[in-house]
């Protein structure tokens, strides 16, 4: 594994969205593999700046996203969906028919996780795989849990996960309580993968999920066992690895 240490949430974003900007530039047909939450959204912004500027192209990109509540409409502003059309997709040039999220509002979770497996199959494989991480180590949405999810499955969100995410929901009430997520599997097959962490609220699980053992109950761990990963972390997130990086 490879830490990129950045100063602090800005910093990181820039970091980050510069490796994005250099696979988009060499590779302007390339998969890539999108996150969301609120680590990723300052290097969204970077993303759309120099977009604007003129330095990148995003029409030959292809996306899969990582993971989709199940039940909410793409209308619905707490969406994964929505979340990348406000900020990202709208603001840049990419091909509508080559953005990929899971969709939430297929009822049978069978149906809908075998759909988003075909649409990453069809896509020949993800190239970058962008991710944030949870408190609880999860990647995606692969909750910790007795063993590793290959494909695309449907998920009981973990009640720490629940809580966290309420802070963008009226009340914890309206938060889903399942989800599609791409598996681990699939998240590993990816030739590249990039982590962006940011925050003494992540110090721990850092520690855990890239030093601690490799097991499902941190599933971020995982990572320690790809051959091209790189994490983009602030001070305050590496605060308990920086003497080990
Ligand atoms: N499903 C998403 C994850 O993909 C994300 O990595 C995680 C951390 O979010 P944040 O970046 O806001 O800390 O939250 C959500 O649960």
């Amino acid at each position: 594994m490879r830490f990129v240490k950045a100063k602090d949430y800005n910093d990181m974003s820039r970091k980050a969205a510069n490796i994005i900007s250099a696979q988009v530039i060499l590779r302007p047909d390339c998969v890539l593999g999108l996150a969301t939450g609120s680590s990723p959204v300052g290097l969204y912004q970077c993303l759309i700046e120099w977009y604007e500027k003129g330095d990148l192209d995003f029409s030959g990109v292809t996306s899969v996203n990582l993971d989709e509540y199940r039940g909410l409409p793409h209308d619905n502003p707490q969406s994964y969906y929505y979340f990348m059309n406000d900020h990202l997709f709208s603001h840049i040039n990419t091909d509508p028919a080559k953005t990929h999220v899971p969709d939430g509002m297929i009822a049978d979770a069978g149906e809908a996780c075998s759909q988003y497996d075909e649409t990453i199959r069809s896509t020949g494989g993800v190239d970058l795989q962008l991710l944030g991480m949870g408190h609880n180590g999860h990647i995606g949405f692969n909750e910790p849990d007795e063993e590793f999810a290959k494909g695309t499955h449907c998920v009981d969100l973990a009640q720490s996960t629940i809580d966290a995410n309420s802070r963008f929901f009226a009340s914890r009430e309206e938060v889903p309580t399942q989800a599609y997520t791409m598996g681990i599997q699939t998240i590993m097959a990816a030739k590249k993968i990039l982590v962006v962490v940011s925050g003494a609220d992540k110090a721990d699980i850092v520690e855990k999920a890239f030093f601690g053992p490799i097991t499902p109950h941190v599933p971020a761990s995982i990572l320690q066992l790809h051959a091209d990963v790189t994490v983009v972390g602030d001070e305050a997130a590496f605060a308990k690895i920086a003497d080990r990086i």
